[in-house]
């Protein structure tokens, strides 16, 4: 299973500043191999608490107990300039969205760009617009494709007797749309229980706007957090999101410079140590203005929005698979060599499956290396659990 996250933005918000800052990674730290399919896509890391410290060992996976776990990003380009004006989301954002099961929407929330991008004073344009622009323009994407064979697709639920959520899944598929979102939309929206022939505009509209929610959870990363307006940081923190104070540029600085081998700092540290004295003016004092940025919101607020991302949106759990229960190591020793992540509700069956289909086919139990118990092949794996296969695959 494989999961992506998706950054979208109007032009000049930082979507680009943040895709670099998440995307770039100490090669030491990250371990795997940079897999850039092309320029929008990449890996950004999970920030996880690494098993190996409860050993009092460590690992060589981690910096100081601090496990990066790699997950897809894209960086959905083509919010156009003049999308505002009415001319819709373009069809590269389109394709590029339905690759992505997540979204953090980068919000210029300065208030210093207008719905184009364009600059204008700090606070003359309101970061909300944003907000409710991308999720209208998404919601109506849905609602064209399905209003466009509502009649025909109505008719035939009716004739053919078939089931509503299989219908109306099966013409948003492309939008990445599932049976269970549908399903999950019709309850909330009390759908459900009207006949599907009585449905208003309104009310369908209202459906796309639950399944954009379910399908395509978004939180808002509320950027230039530095030099934002407070009474716009705390109306975008009003939203019914998560919303996080961002500033991209600041941790695209700090990780530059950790690579460069200026400063130490893991993505998501509250603070950074400066490991030489030989740096130029301009570079201390860009450190010192990080520096107050970090003071004032406890961290960058990149990292936040990843692992947010992926624990609270995509609900995912991080899982370690050795083969020694004893030594939480693979057969040569390495100790804990990976870290899955795996949706919350994965079983050790699934597990095995993801090592290997083998493993999965020829699957006898499972060990939780903390407790040494045997699990069944139903058992629901829990956020960073260390678990051992056996199986009759050589
Ligand atoms: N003050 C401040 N400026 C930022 C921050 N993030 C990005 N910027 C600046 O905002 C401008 C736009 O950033 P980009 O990352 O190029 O914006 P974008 O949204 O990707 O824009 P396009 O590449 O045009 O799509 C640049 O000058 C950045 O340096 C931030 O957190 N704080």
């Amino acid at each position: 299973m494989s999961m992506t996250i998706g950054l979208a933005g109007k032009p000049n918000a930082g979507k680009s500043t943040f895709f670099k800052a998440a995307t770039l990674a100490d090669v030491e730290i990250a371990n795997y191999p940079f897999t850039t399919i092309n320029a929008n896509h990449g890996v950004t890391y999970v920030r996880a608490e690494c098993p190996c410290k409860e050993k009092g060992k460590t690992c060589g996976k981690c910096v100081d107990g601090i496990r990066l776990v790699p997950i897809d990003i894209i960086d959905v380009a083509g919010l156009v300039p003049d999308a505002c004006k009415g001319r819709g989301l373009g069809n590269t954002f389109l394709d590029e969205l339905r690759q992505a099961q997540a979204i953090i929407h980068v919000v210029d929330a300065s208030g210093g760009t207008d719905c184009e991008g364009n600059p204008v004073d700090i606070g003359d344009h309101d970061p909300l617009e944003d907000v409710a622009f991308l999720n209208r323009e998404i919601t109506m994407w849905l609602y064209g494709i399905l209003d466009r064979n509502w009649v025909k697709l109505s008719r035939k639920i009716q004739a053919e007797g078939l089931k509503l959520e299989t219908v109306i899944s099966e013409q948003l598929a492309g939008a990445g749309i599932k049976e269970s979102h549908v399903n999950a939309a019709l309850m909330e929206t009390g759908l459900a229980r009207m006949d599907h022939v009585k449905w208003t505009e309104e009310d369908m509209i209202r459906l796309c706007d639950t399944m954009r929610e379910i399908s395509k959870p978004m939180l808002i990363a509320a950027n230039k957090a530095d030099i934002a307006p407070r009474e716009n940081l705390d109306e975008l923190r009003e939203l019914d999101r998560i919303v996080i104070s961002t500033s991209a540029a600041a941790e695209l600085a700090l990780r530059s410079a950790a690579k460069g081998g200026i400063i130490k700092y893991t993505p998501g540290d509250r603070d950074f140590e400066l490991l030489t004295e030989d740096i130029t003016k301009a570079q201390k004092k860009g450190l010192e203005a990080i520096h107050k940025v970090i003071e004032r919101f406890g961290t960058t607020g990149i990292q936040e929005c990843i692992n947010r991302t992926v624990f609270e949106l995509l609900d995912l759990i991080v899982v370690y698979p050795v083969e020694d229960e004893g030594k939480w190591s693979d057969k040569l020793g390495n100790m804990l060599p990976d870290a899955y992540l795996m949706k919350r509700g994965s079983t050790c069956h699934d597990l095995a499956y993801q090592i290997h289909t083998e493993i999965g086919d020829r699957f006898l139990y499972a060990v939780d290396a903390r407790t040494r118990l045997r699990l069944g092949e139903k058992h629901e794996l829990k956020n960073g659990d260390v678990i051992k296969i056996v199986s009759t695959a050589k």
